[in-house]
C-alpha cells in the first residue's frame, strides 16, 4: 500500500476503539519492551512520515504535441475538416447562388426603403408627432426646419450618389472586361440577397454538425467500474474506491484516466470485462481502451476513451504506400494505436509470430514486414503461402524464393527453404567468426557488413503464411517442428528473420520451441487463453495482454508484443491489393537498379518450386526464327505467354522496365544485353536486347550443360 492509498480513519479506529488486530512485537527478554505491544503500524508515525516524496511532473505538453506523428495526425485531422468543408460549399454554391438571387428583390426593397426612410428624416417623425400632440407649436417649427434643411442636404447627397453610380455603371459597362462585369453583378446580388435573407433562414447549409461530446469524469469511470461484475469495486467500502494518481486529461482524439485500482483487484481484471466497461461508459465498444501499466504495478489501470469508433473509423493508409524505402536495420510504421500514435516494428534481429481466429486480418498484417523487407533492397525475401489464395502474390515480382497453393508441393518448398536456411544460418556464422573481431563486435550482422555483397550477410527474411500446414503436414511436419525453432534461435543475429503466421495456434500447430523464441508477436482476435498465451507469451493473459478482447468488428486490431517494453494496441495499417502491387512493383525497381533481383523474381525457378525449367531454355523456346538479336520488350512479351505464371507479371511493366528487368535476369547466367537497333517505318529504333550466339554460348556453359 502506498502512503496516499493508507486508510488513517481506519488506522486510527483500530487503535483508539478496539481491540488492535494487528502484528505486535512482544517485548524483549530482557524486559526493554515493557511499556506494552509496539505497533508496526504507528499511526502517528505514519502522518507524521516526511519523505523521501517523489514528486510526479505532470507532461508540459499534452502527448500528441511532443511527436511528429502526433502533431501530423492533428494537423491531418484539421486539414480533412477544413478540406471536407470547402468541398461541401463548393458543390453547394450553385444553391447558394438561387437563394441570393431569390432573396435579392427583397434586399433592393429594404436597401431603398432604407435610403428613403434616411432621406426623408423618419427618425425626427416620431418628435415632430409628439410636439404636434402637445400643442407645443415653436418646438414643432424647429423641428420643422430641421428636417427641411436634413431632407435638403440628405436628399442632395442621394442624388448625387445615385448620379455617381449610374455614371459608374455606364462606363463600366462600355470600359470594363466582362469579368469584372460578372463579378461586379455577382458581388451586387449576392449584397442585395444577404440584405433580402429572412432573419431564420441560414444562406450556407452546415458542412459539420457539432455533436457534443460528453467529457469523462472520474465520477463516471468509478461508477462505470462499480458495474462491471468486480465484487471488490461494487463493495462501497471505502477501502475499495480506486485512486487517482493524475487527473483525467485528453490525449489525442479522446480522453485518458489512469486509476489505481483497490488490493487485489488487477487491471486485467477490467481489460476482460472491456465490453461491460464499454456498456457502463454509455460508450460504443471500439470507443474503450482499458489497459494495464504492469511497470507502475499490476493494479494501475489506464483507461482511453476515444471520440470515435477504432472498428468504424477509416483504415489506417501505409505511409510506406506511395513512397519511401526501408532500411531494416531501422524500424518500419505497422499501425496506429487507438490513440492515433504510429507505431513502428522492426525485423532485423527478430522473428515475427502472427496469429488470429481466421478472416482478421493476420495476411494483411503480414504484408507489413513483407513490403518492408521488399522496400531495402538489400533484403532477400522469401514468400509461402499456404492457403493457395494467392494472398502474398505480390511479392512474386521482388521475392527469391515463392510459392503458393493448398497442395503439398508449396508445403514442400516451405520445408526446403528451412533446410536452407538452417544451412544459411551455418554458413553465416562461419563468415562471422572468421571476421576480425571489431568487425562484428557482437557476433551479429551490422549494417556495414550487410551492404558487403561479397559476405553474403544481407538481411533473410522469409515468410511463411497458414504455417499450421507446414506443421501438421503428416510427412514433413515433424522436420519443420524441429527446424523452425533452430532457424529462430540462430539466425537471429545473422539477419535472418522468420516471420509466420497461423490461424490454428494450438500446441500440435505450433512448437513451443518457436512459440518460445519468437521475439516480435502480433495476436488478432482469438477466442480463449491457450491461443492468447501461444501467440503473445506464456502468462500475457495473466499479465492483462488479452487479444480476447477483440471483437469481430476490429479487424486488423491485434496485440503487439516485444516491439516495445510493454504490449501495445495497434490497428494495423491497411495495403490492399493494388498498393501491394505498386510497392512491389519499386522493390522490384529498386533490386533491378542494384542488381540484387534472384531468384524466383528474377525468373530462376529452383527444384524445389516446381518442375525444373530455366530462362535461357525458355528464352530459345521463344526465340523468333531466323533473328539474330532480338528486344528484350519483344522476348518478355513472348516469356509471359509461354509462361503466364512465371513471367506473367513482366508482360504489365512499362518497356523501358521490361528491358531492365531481363538485362537484370540474364545477367546471372552471364549473358550481357546489347544495343539492337531496328528500323520501324521510316525510324530506326535503338533498345537493348540479346543475341541468339550469346544465348547459346550461355547456354552451353552454364552449369550441367543443356
Ligand atoms: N488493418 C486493417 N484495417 C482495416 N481492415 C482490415 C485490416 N486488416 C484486415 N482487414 C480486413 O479484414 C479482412 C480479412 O483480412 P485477412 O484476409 O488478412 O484475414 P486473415 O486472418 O488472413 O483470414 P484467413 O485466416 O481466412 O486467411 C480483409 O478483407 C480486410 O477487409
Amino acid at each position: 500500500m502506498t502512503i496516499e492509498n493508507y486508510d488513517w480513519q481506519a488506522a486510527e479506529d483500530e487503535i483508539n476503539g478496539r481491540k488492535p488486530e494487528i502484528e505486535t512485537i512482544e517485548p524483549d527478554d530482557d524486559g526493554r519492551a515493557e511499556a506494552g505491544p509496539v505497533l508496526v503500524d504507528d499511526a502517528e508515525a505514519i502522518r507524521s512520515w516526511k519523505g523521501p516524496a517523489a514528486d510526479k511532473r505532470e507532461a508540459i505538453l499534452p502527448t500528441w504535441a511532443t511527436s511528429r506523428s502526433g502533431l501530423l495526425n492533428a494537423a491531418t485531422r484539421y486539414g480533412q475538416l477544413a478540406a471536407y468543408r470547402c468541398a461541401f460549399h463548393a458543390v453547394r454554391v450553385p444553391v447558394y447562388g438561387a437563394r441570393l438571387m431569390a432573396w435579392a428583390p427583397v434586399g433592393t426593397a429594404r436597401a431603398v426603403g432604407a435610403v428613403w426612410r434616411w432621406a426623408s428624416d423618419a427618425e425626427g417623425r416620431p418628435a415632430r408627432a409628439d410636439a404636434v400632440a402637445g400643442h407645443d407649436w415653436q418646438a414643432y417649427q424647429s423641428l420643422a426646419r430641421l428636417r427641411d434643411r436634413r431632407v435638403r442636404w440628405r436628399g442632395s447627397v442621394c442624388a448625387c450618389t445615385g448620379l455617381g453610380l449610374v455614371a459608374l455603371g455606364t462606363v463600366g459597362a462600355l470600359a470594363a472586361p466582362p469579368l469584372a462585369l460578372w463579378g461586379a453583378g455577382a458581388a451586387a446580388v449576392a449584397a442585395l440577397g444577404l440584405a433580402g435573407k429572412p432573419a431564420d433562414k441560414p444562406l450556407a447549409t452546415r458542412a459539420v454538425v457539432k455533436v457534443k461530446l460528453q467529457p469523462l469524469t472520474s465520477p463516471m469511470v468509478e461508477r462505470a467500474l462499480s458495474r462491471i461484475g468486480i465484487a471488490a469495486l461494487s463493495s462501497g467500502k471505502s477501502e475499495d474506491r480506486v485512486n487517482w494518481p493524475s487527473p483525467i486529461r485528453e490525449d489525442g482524439p479522446g480522453w485518458l484516466a489512469e486509476v489505481d485500482l483497490p488490493g487485489g483487484v488487477t487491471a486485467s481484471d477490467v481489460c476482460e470485462r472491456r465490453d461491460r466497461l464499454a456498456g457502463a461508459l454509455g460508450r460504443p465498444l471500439g470507443c474503450v481502451w482499458p489497459e494495464g501499466k504492469p511497470e507502475v504495478h499490476p493494479g494501475r489501470l489506464v483507461i482511453w476513451v476515444g471520440h470515435e469508433d477504432l472498428a468504424a473509423a477509416a483504415p489506417y493508409p501505409w505511409p510506406l504506400a506511395r513512397k519511401g524505402t526501408v532500411d531494416l536495420f531501422d524500424t518500419f510504421p505497422v499501425g496506429i494505436d487507438p490513440r492515433g500514435r504510429v507505431i513502428s516494428g522492426e525485423l532485423m534481429f527478430t522473428n515475427w509470430l502472427v496469429g488470429s481466429l481466421p478472416g482478421m486480418g493476420k495476411t494483411f498484417l503480414m504484408k507489413l514486414p513483407l513490403l518492408a523487407a521488399g522496400l531495402d533492397e538489400r533484403a532477400e525475401v522469401w514468400a509461402f503461402e499456404l492457403k493457395g489464395s494467392g494472398d502474398l502474390a505480390f511479392t512474386e515480382a521482388y521475392a527469391t524464393r515463392y510459392a503458393s497453393g493448398a497442395d503439398d508441393a508449396p508445403v514442400k518448398a516451405a520445408l526446403q527453404a528451412l533446410r536452407d536456411l538452417r544451412e544459411e544460418c551455418l554458413r553465416r556464422a562461419e563468415v562471422i567468426k572468421n571476421l576480425p573481431r571489431d568487425l562484428v563486435p557482437e557476433n551479429k550482422v551490422t549494417p556495414e557488413l550487410a551492404a558487403r555483397k561479397d559476405l553474403g550477410l544481407h538481411p533473410l527474411v522469409a515468410a511463411i503464411d497458414e504455417v499450421q500446414e507446414l506443421f501438421t503436414h503428416a510427412e514433413y511436419g515433424k522436420e519443420a517442428k524441429e527446424l523452425a525453432p533452430k532457424v529462430i534461435k540462430l539466425g537471429r543475429a545473422f539477419g535472418i528473420s522468420l516471420v509466420l503466421s497461423t490461424q490454428r495456434p494450438d500446441k500440435d500447430s505450433l512448437p513451443t520451441g518457436v512459440t518460445a523464441n519468437v521475439g516480435t508477436r502480433a495476436c488478432l482476435r482469438v477466442m480463449g487463453q491457450v491461443e492468447n498465451d501461444m501467440i503473445l507469451g506464456t502468462s500475457a493473459y495473466k499479465n492483462g495482454t488479452r487479444a480476447t478482447m477483440f471483437t469481430s468488428r476490429d479487424l486488423g486490431v491485434f496485440y503487439l508484443a516485444g516491439a516495445s517494453p510493454a504490449p501495445q494496441i495497434v490497428k494495423g495499417a491497411y495495403v490492399d491489393g493494388p498498393t501491394a502491387d505498386l510497392v512491389a512493383a519499386r522493390a522490384r525497381a529498386l533490386r533491378i537498379a542494384r542488381g540484387t533481383l534472384s531468384g524466383y523474381a528474377a525468373g530462376e525457378v529452383t527444384e524445389a518450386d516446381g518442375p525444373q525449367f530455366n530462362l535461357l531454355d525458355d528464352l530459345a523456346a521463344i526465340w523468333p526464327g531466323g533473328e539474330a538479336n532480338v528486344w528484350n520488350t519483344t522476348l518478355v512479351d513472348r516469356l509471359a505467354q509461354l509462361r503466364p505464371a512465371v513471367y506473367g507479371h513482366w508482360a504489365d511493366l512499362a518497356d523501358e522496365e521490361k528491358t531492365e528487368t531481363l538485362t537484370a535476369a540474364v545477367k546471372a547466367y552471364g549473358l550481357a544485353s546489347k544495343g539492337v537497333s531496328r528500323r520501324s517505318g521510316a525510324k530506326q529504333i535503338n533498345r537493348r536486347g540479346l543475341n541468339r550466339g550469346d544465348l547459346d554460348t550461355a547456354r552451353e556453359g552454364r552449369p550441367g550443360g543443356r
